[in-house]
């Protein structure tokens, strides 16, 4: 086993991923928080017409003085009006209905006489002057057709599907999610129906590790436990490789030094693999390569280790895959309680960010632990000890 640090490790994962794909996709809810491969570009003006924001009535000025208006038409949301008010004319207007052409303002209906409902009066006296532009909302007034709405590598929001839905768009150019398959493995793995016997533990991280590549935009398509018998993982990772709707295995366990690592025990004689111990903690046995022409990460089989080597090292290479900008460097904190850490290696400490600025991290081996982190506290390599007060760097998980 080598030696390796977090940043050449990371760099790997992110070669042996490579760059992902991309398609047009219509632009609707399935789009949701995929990332754009290309600037989306508005189709249309947005409002596509000048368009009244309230209920009322559509007005071009007469005298000075005049109060009462004829009215010559009702124009409901929808239609597009054939007539041009003349000065001294109105028009009911509902909200969102094109407005005459010769509108200079729109009056609510509640500082009118009308009554709001029924059939447009012949004539309306208003309470408040039809103040230019005043209720109106002018065509292009938002977006004008071409411009871009949002930026290659943006995420579509709910909202901006909205406004790109607005201006017309109706498909999008987004990163294909990662098609990935996960394998956890380990002969003492129970299912979660099944008894696990007097050795045997709940299965855990077959799950964990396939919401986090979901979380991440991947397309999850097999989520597999297997024992640690080389010719069963073998047939399994033979069927992955084989399956063309497949890109990326992420494996869990079996990487370490015992008698049974059937990971590296069926992947470290192909030539195209790497077994490792990085410089970092937890997550330090570490795997990667191909099978077949199938790229395969290993990571530790303990769930706290897989959880904080798929953050550190796998996700950034999803994310790249995906689109997204690089994750920022981490963010400071201020150390809630002195700790004591182990020097040597960098260590990745399940913590907890509080409202305040300050980070706490309760005992890092516990899954406790695990479920209660928001984040991690990146210590550096010689540091031994966390003093309440100091300064360190944290990425929210
Ligand atoms: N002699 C050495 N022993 C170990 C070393 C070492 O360097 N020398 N490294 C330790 C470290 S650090 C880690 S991390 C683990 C990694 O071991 P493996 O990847 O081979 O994982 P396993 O041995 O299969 O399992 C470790 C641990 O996690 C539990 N586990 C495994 N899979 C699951 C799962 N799917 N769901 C829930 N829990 C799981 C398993 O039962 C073990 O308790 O090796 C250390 N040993
Ligand atoms: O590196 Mo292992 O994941 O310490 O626990």
């Amino acid at each position: 086993m080598g030696h390796r640090s977090v940043v050449e490790h990371r760099a790997a994962v992110e070669r042996l991923l490579g760059d992902g794909s991309r398609e047009q996709v219509p632009l609707d809810r399935h789009t949701a928080w995929r990332r754009l491969a290309a600037d989306l570009v508005a189709a249309d003006d947005l409002p596509r017409f000048d368009n009244s924001a309230m209920d009322g009535y559509a007005v071009c000025p007469g005298a000075p003085d005049q109060r009462t208006y004829l009215v010559v038409g009702d124009v409901p949301a929808g239609s597009a009006p054939a007539f041009t008010l003349a000065p001294g004319q109105a028009a009911r207007v509902m909200t969102g209905a094109r407005v005459p052409e010769g509108t200079v303002g729109v009056v609510p209906v509640e500082l009118t006489d009308a009554r709001p409902t029924g059939p447009a009066p012949e004539c309306v006296t208003l309470r408040q002057d039809p103040l230019p532009g005043r209720h109106v909302r002018l065509r292009g007034e938002d977006v004008a057709a071409g411009a871009v709405l949002a930026a290659a590598g943006s995420e579509v929001t709910p909202a901006l599907l909205a406004l790109a839905r607005s201006a017309g768009c109706t498909t999008a150019s987004v990163h294909v999610p990662t098609r990935v398959a996960v394998v956890a493995t380990g002969a003492e793995l129970a299912p979660p129906d099944a008894d696990p016997g007097a050795g045997g533990i709940h299965e855990s991280n077959s799950d964990m590790v396939a919401a986090l590549a979901e979380a991440a935009g991947c397309d999850v398509r097999r989520v597999a436990v297997c024992s640690d018998e080389p010719d069963e993982l073998r047939a399994l990772l033979d069927e992955l490789d084989a399956d063309p709707h497949v890109d990326l295995v992420v494996t869990t366990g079996g990487v370490s030094a015992g008698a049974y690592e059937v990971v590296r025990q069926v992947c470290s004689p192909l030539p195209t693999f790497d077994f490792v111990h990085l410089a970092m903690q937890p997550g330090g046995p570490q795997g990667l390569g191909r099978y077949g022409s199938t790229p395969v990460v290993c990571l530790p089989g303990t769930p706290v280790g897989a959880f904080v080597a798929f953050h550190v090292l796998v996700r950034p290479a999803l994310d790249r895959r995906h689109g997204a900008p690089a994750a920022p460097a981490g963010r400071a904190a201020y150390v809630g309680k002195t700790r004591h850490t182990r020097p040597g290696r960098v260590q990745f400490v399940t913590s907890v960010l509080h409202d305040d600025g300050t980070v706490t991290s309760p005992d890092a081996r516990h899954l406790t632990a695990l479920a209660a982190a928001n984040c991690l506290i990146e210590v550096p390599e010689g540091v031994d000890e966390l003093v309440e007060g100091d300064l360190v760097v944290v990425h929210p998980v």
